[in-house]
């Protein structure tokens, strides 16, 4: 029996997926196999031994100590491109909500529940509303940084709107550079897409190079009047520069998924709960995803989508499995090659692939009948994890 032990809500579409007569999952698990969550931190967790997986149903890994993890042989895995449209839309609300009189329209009418007269209420409005006009995103630009999976949905919405869109993004993927629309103008720099853009929208992860790349020195460049819209992460932008630059009316307007205390009062802020990819199909994707993923890495030893560790899939064999994970230094995999024939163990088939300072190695082999190879394996030197699979 796998045990899988849950943080957060998980859409019951992917809790589905595991069949209860192989899988035990609960928010409570002990010992748990495989770790399944969304934005729960666990830098402050105290992971037992027995995990061997950890999967985000969504795209950023920063609550996950994914440094940690790699050293002990866990892999980690996200579900690429599975909430991207739920941060979309949410984008383009934002937007709109920065440049229309929506939400101070809004309320306005709320205050005039004491008006109890049809003709008299359209009139007072119809007087009013000017205050709420606003502008169309139509020929405007869009500055997009970030240009993955949510960036270049976001590119074709705005393309779409009318918008024109210009981008920066100096990690971009061959695979997403084909998913980009060429009407994208590229942007050699940060700062050269600052100076032009009338709206600029946040698609980058929380890495290191990423943390406060929206600062002081960011916003100077930034044209006049630019509305800022982060549904990234709050990391991304320094809020004391943020709130410097509203104060100067640098930025007219910023959006984000991640409220401030330093924005409190504002009403050139307009503040979401982490909302961005809080829709149905959204988080069902993300959870069928983590769990297929989850299943496969635990009963075959396959990887997809993980952020540290290399994809890897090998067809069953008969016979069994051996998985392992190691430090990415030569003689690894022939010191291990050498257990097996020391334990007259034969290979059916295998493979070994390295990402970065890690590697990680399928071997099928026949029935064993030495329950030592195993141990053997794991007490080799830069092997930082290993398991049997029947
Ligand atoms: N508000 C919400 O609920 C959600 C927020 N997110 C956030 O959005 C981020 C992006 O998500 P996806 O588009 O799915 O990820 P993705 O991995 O598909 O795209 C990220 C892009 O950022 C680029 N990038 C990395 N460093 C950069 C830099 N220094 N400058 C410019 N570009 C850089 C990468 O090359 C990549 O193309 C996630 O890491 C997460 O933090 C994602 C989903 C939901
Ligand atoms: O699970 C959520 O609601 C948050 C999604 C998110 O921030 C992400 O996928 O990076």
């Amino acid at each position: 029996m796998y045990k899988v032990k849950t943080f957060n809500l998980i859409s019951s579409k992917g809790l589905e997926r595991f069949s209860r007569d192989k899988y035990e999952v609960s928010s409570d698990a002990s010992q748990p196999h495989a770790i399944l969550l969304r934005s729960h931190k666990l830098h402050n967790e105290v992971l037992d031994n027995s995990v061997l997986a950890v999967a985000r149903a969504g795209a950023g890994v920063n609550n996950v100590p994914v440094a940690d993890y790699s050293k002990r042989g866990i892999a980690v895995f996200n579900t690429p491109g599975a909430n991207a449209n739920a941060v979309k839309e949410l984008v383009l609300a934002g937007m709109l909500l920065s440049s229309r009189g929506i939400k101070p329209g809004i309320d306005h009418v709320s205050t005039l529940h004491n008006i109890s007269d049809a003709a008299e209420l359209h009139k007072t409005l119809e007087a009013q509303k000017k205050q709420f006009s606003g502008s169309e995103l139509k020929g405007k630009t869009l500055g997009i940084i970030g240009l993955g999976a949510i960036g270049s949905l976001v590119a074709d919405m705005a393309l779409a709107l009318g918008m024109k869109v210009v981008g920066f993004d100096p990690a971009l993927s061959i695979e997403a550079a084909w998913r980009l629309s060429s009407e994208v103008q590229r942007a050699e720099n940060m700062h050269a897409l600052l100076a032009k853009c009338d709206y600029v929208s946040l698609h980058v992860p929380a890495i290191e190079p990423t943390i406060h790349m929206i600062n002081a020195d960011a916003l100077a460049q930034a044209k006049e009047g630019m509305v800022l819209v982060n549904f990234a992460r709050e990391s991304i932008v320094d809020p004391e520069a943020v709130a410097n630059a509203l104060d100067k009316r640098i930025l007219r307007t910023y959006v984000c998924d991640f409220p401030e205390p330093v924005f409190y009062g504002r009403e050139d802020v307009i503040a979401m709960p982490h909302i961005g990819a809080s829709t149905a199909e959204a988080e069902e994707n993300c959870a069928m995803m983590a769990a297929d993923q989850i299943m496969d890495f635990l009963e075959n030893g396959n990887i997809k989508n993980s952020v540290n560790f290399p994809n890897v899939a090998m067809a069953r064999e008969e016979g069994q499995r051996i998985i392992f994970a190691n430090e990415n230094v030569p003689k690894v995999l022939g010191n291990v090659l050498s257990v097996l024939a020391d334990h007259n163990v034969n290979v059916i088939d295998m493979v070994n692939k390295s990402r970065g300072d890690l590697a990680y190695n399928i071997i099928d082999v026949e029935k064993m009948e030495n329950g030592h190879v195993i141990d053997a394996i794991n007490s080799i030197e830069h092997v930082t994890s290993v398991r049997l699979i029947n």
